[in-house]
């Protein structure tokens, strides 16, 4: 029986989700703090860890910071606020496995939950899988989009794939580098060969070496046996190095051995081993920017740069994406949604989605699994994504400093606040009115009164 971590500092919360997971079937060992988490830790053996995102002594990262430091590889679910998404996305850089808004839907905990043991990440279902294409009932494996931003990526990913130039693909979170990646793997010549894929966010500092390079056994306290590195599984083929601002400068220095040379060293060995792989790296931030990224290493990756369009770019792909997340929805859950509710389709236009093709194919799943019938409708969105959409558009403009009407000032200065609130007590209207120290009578009137939905 799988045994659950729950890291939450909202005590009636945590008992909650503790009720509705034992009764099914899982243990569960609840936490209130990150210190307290982290001290669990050191005396159970955990198959997931449930954190909440904004904890009282920290971060639930914090959590999954201290397992990766003890070279443990437990998968995690962050749980956030809707206004955290962007930064839970990240987390997913971070070695976390999914995240869900809060508040938190039962069924889709349960599915995430189980998703999470069986190990199957949705960044494993990859786009490109050959079973899929060979049946014609099923969706399509990817989306290649015809706006003028799609028809340029996959113009220079054709280019630049039958060479063996190495690559950095620069984009947002979640808009897809890691399919731009394997669709040059799989135009190159290299094709029939290996594409390896290393997350560098989730190496360790200490076992990254060893993770690309290898290690010859006794190397180091717990190095029992010889271990072939990525980079030698990649022979022939390519390597895809995910997140490569986060390798430690001694690893980078190997890195650029390995590119120039075409060399590398296992950790303890004293010869070298020559290797032939195509490197592939992608980032979401400006390598050089940080300080901590060699020059040269960058110009050796960037003999060719393609910057994978946000999904806010592409708003003319969005339907095609949309579409194909649904199918794909439908047949992981059995479910039948055929349309999105005309409602539902002006939230997700007004929307900026921060987290991209990932945010996209994590609410869509959401919102099929919650919904019985053909159509989606905006009850299966998470509520704090409807309100703040629902409230951006229609804001009443501020008045100008030079316009001396009191009454509009104060005016705009209450909707502001009824807003904050509101979205603070998540929507919880009797909680907002106590806040705001008015009944809830008179706050109905004044969102009313000022088009707050
Ligand atoms: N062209 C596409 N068609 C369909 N699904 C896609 C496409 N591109 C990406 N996806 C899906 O979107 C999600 C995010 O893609 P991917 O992991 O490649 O993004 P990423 O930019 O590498 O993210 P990160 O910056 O977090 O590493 C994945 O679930 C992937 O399957």
């Amino acid at each position: 029986m799988a045994n659950i971590l729950l890291v939450e500092d909202d005590t009636t919360f945590a008992a909650i989700l503790e009720n509705f997971l034992r009764k099914k079937g899982f243990d569960i060992v609840v936490k209130y703090s990150v210190k307290s988490g982290i001290e669990a830790l050191k005396n159970n053996t955990f198959h997931l860890i449930l954190l909440d995102y904004r904890l009282g002594d920290g971060i639930g990262l914090d959590v999954v910071d201290a397992v990766r430091a003890e070279g443990k590889a437990i998968p995690s679910i962050i749980m956030t606020s809707f206004n955290d998404v962007r930064t839970a996305v990240k987390a997913i850089r971070q070695g976390v496995f999914d995240y869900i808004t809060k508040p938190v839907n039962p069924d889709e905990l349960l599915m995430v939950v189980n998703e999470a043991l069986e190990g199957k990440s949705a960044e494993k279902e990859r786009p490109a899988s050959k079973a899929r294409s060979a049946k014609l009932d099923t969706p399509a494996d990817f989306v290649e989009g015809t706006s003028p931003a799609a028809r340029k990526l996959h113009e220079y990913i054709a280019l630049v794939a039958p060479t063996d130039m190495s690559v950095l693909i620069r984009g947002e979170s979640g808009t897809g580098k890691e399919y731009v990646a394997r669709s040059i793997h799989r135009m190159s010549m290299r094709a029939d060969m290996p594409f390896v894929s290393i997350d560098c966010g989730t190496l360790s500092k200490e076992l990254a070496s060893s993770e690309l390079f290898g290690h010859i056994k006794g190397s180091f306290t717990g190095a029992l046996n010889d271990k072939t590195g990525q980079f030698v599984e990649a022979s022939g083929g390519t390597l895809f190095l995910d997140e490569i601002g986060n390798l430690s400068y001694d690893v980078q220095v190997k890195l650029l051995r390995a590119l120039q040379e075409k060399v590398i060293q296992p950790v303890g060995a004293n010869k070298t081993v020559s290797v032939d792989v195509r490197v592939i790296a992608a980032t979401n931030e400006d390598l050089l920017g940080t300080g901590k990224f060699r020059e040269d290493l960058y110009h050796r990756i960037n003999e060719f740069e393609i910057i994978v369009p946000a999904l806010r770019d592409r708003r003319s792909d969005f339907q095609q994406f949309a579409d194909f997340f649904i199918a794909h929805a439908n047949e992981e859950l059995g479910r039948d949604v055929q349309a999105l509710s005309d409602e539902v389709n002006e939230i997700f236009q007004a929307y900026d989605w921060p987290g991209n093709l990932r945010e996209l194919k994590n609410v869509i799943k959401r919102m099929v699994l919650l919904s019985p019938g053909n159509v989606a409708e905006v009850a299966a969105l998470p509520e704090e994504m409807v309100f703040a959409i629902k409230n951006q558009g229609i804001a009443e403009p501020e008045p100008s400093a030079g316009n001396p009407d009191l009454r509009l000032h104060s005016e705009a200065h209450e909707r502001k606040l009824i807003l904050d609130v509101l979205q603070k007590a998540r929507y919880n209207k009797s909680k907002a009115a106590q806040m705001l120290n008015i009944d809830r009578k008179t706050l109905y009137n004044k969102m009313e009164k000022y088009g707050i939905e």
